[in-house]
């Protein structure tokens, strides 16, 4: 093995580009020849493409976003595209991959592997923190703690104007965001796309918290949950019948959608250790011949997990983070 190629694909998350420092500077120390490739599939399809030295990668760790861009290809996911990127990648004589990338782009991978001859290793990139085989992907602890900042000034106006606040975080199949936000910012209720929960439920357990002397309340729902989004829970609850239980005035209730603030930014500490950390490791292993196989921390140890599991395993929401959630916020 001479030469390495290295890419985002899918959503960006904050510590794609420690990830990105990680793999060039440690398959340098190795002696191989490290190329990035552009905007993930598209340009793997296109054959746009840098070769990485190392200080292409100098004051990259503070940095959010992709040096080496990123995009949602529908064309990969055609054959003849996957051919054209597999072309590519022959016609470079590259002998393996390091894709940076989040559920859909491990899924292309599996797929890809039908087309190109190399190895084929993933390190968890995205926000959701929903791939097996990790403890944490690169950028969740980042976009939790954007989050919260922004829940932390939403409850200044709830707690002075008496009201309650639905907001929504990402997460279009995925509670991890919400639930370490909603415990964190010290929600209510947390809605989120695991747990199915009627409406009329979590508004009645809002209200017995006033009941018990709240005068504001925080909802947090993910984007992807069951009732819809913020602005969609915040209509329907507006629709409840709640005179019986506090009177004809109703609740003073607002929507809130915090959207893609939550992509950006500078990383955490914890994004740009586990970046480091996950890049060398991966670089290591494929040298060593590791294929087809995604890298992750488990308990603070690196290891490896097969593609397919991380992509199909159910990674499950902690229960005992949900009981927090629920007994905490009485
Ligand atoms: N089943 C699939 N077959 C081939 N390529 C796929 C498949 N699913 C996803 N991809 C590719 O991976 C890209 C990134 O996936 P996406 O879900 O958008 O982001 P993420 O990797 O962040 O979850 C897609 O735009 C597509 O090109
Ligand atoms: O940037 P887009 O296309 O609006 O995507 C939004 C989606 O991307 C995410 O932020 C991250 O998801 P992925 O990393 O799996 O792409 C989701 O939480 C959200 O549903």
């Amino acid at each position: 093995m001479k030469k390495i190629a290295v890419f985002t694909s899918g959503g960006d998350a904050p510590g794609m580009n420690s990830a990105i420092r990680a793999v060039v500077r440690t398959g340098i120390h190795y002696g191989f020849e490290v190329i990035g490739i552009m905007r993930g599939y598209q340009g793997m399809m296109a054959g746009e493409y840098k070769k990485m030295e190392l200080r292409i990668v100098s004051n990259l760790l503070k940095h959010g976003g992709t040096i080496l861009k990123t995009s949602r290809s529908k064309e990969f996911m055609t054959d003849a595209g996957k051919q054209k990127a597999a072309d590519f990648l022959h016609s470079q004589e590259i002998d393996g991959i390091v894709a940076i990338g989040g559920n859909g782009t491990l899924t292309g991978l599996l797929e890809f592997r039908k087309f190109y001859k190399g190895k084929i290793i993933a390190l968890p990139g995205t926000i959701d923190n929903d791939l097996y085989g990790t403890d944490n992907t690169i950028g969740f602890h980042t976009a939790v703690q954007t989050a919260l900042d922004v829940i932390d000034k939403i409850k200044d106006t709830a707690a002075s104007h008496e009201r309650v606040f639905i907001v929504e975080v990402m997460g279009a199949h995925s509670g991890f965001v919400a639930v370490h936000v909603g415990i964190c910012g010290g929600a209510e209720e947390i809605l989120i796309p695991e747990v199915n929960t009627s409406l009329l439920s979590t508004v009645t357990h809002l209200i017995s918290g006033w009941r018990k002397g709240k005068t504001s309340s925080l909802i947090v729902v993910a984007e992807g949950c069951a009732e819809g989004g913020a602005y969609q829970v915040l209509e329907k609850t507006k629709q409840l019948d709640l005179s019986v239980e506090i009177g004809s005035d109703g609740l003073d209730c607002r929507a809130v959608v915090i959207g893609h603030i939550q992509r950006g930014g500078t990383p955490v500490y914890f994004d740009r250790l586990l970046a480091s950390k996950l890049g060398l490791f991966a670089v290591e292993k494929l040298i060593e011949g590791a294929d087809n196989v995604m890298v992750g921390e488990i308990d603070n140890k690196c290891v490896l997990t097969p593609i397919e599991d991380a992509v199909y395993k159910k990674k499950a929401v902690d229960p005992f983070l949900l009981k927090a959630a629920e007994i905490l916020s009485i």
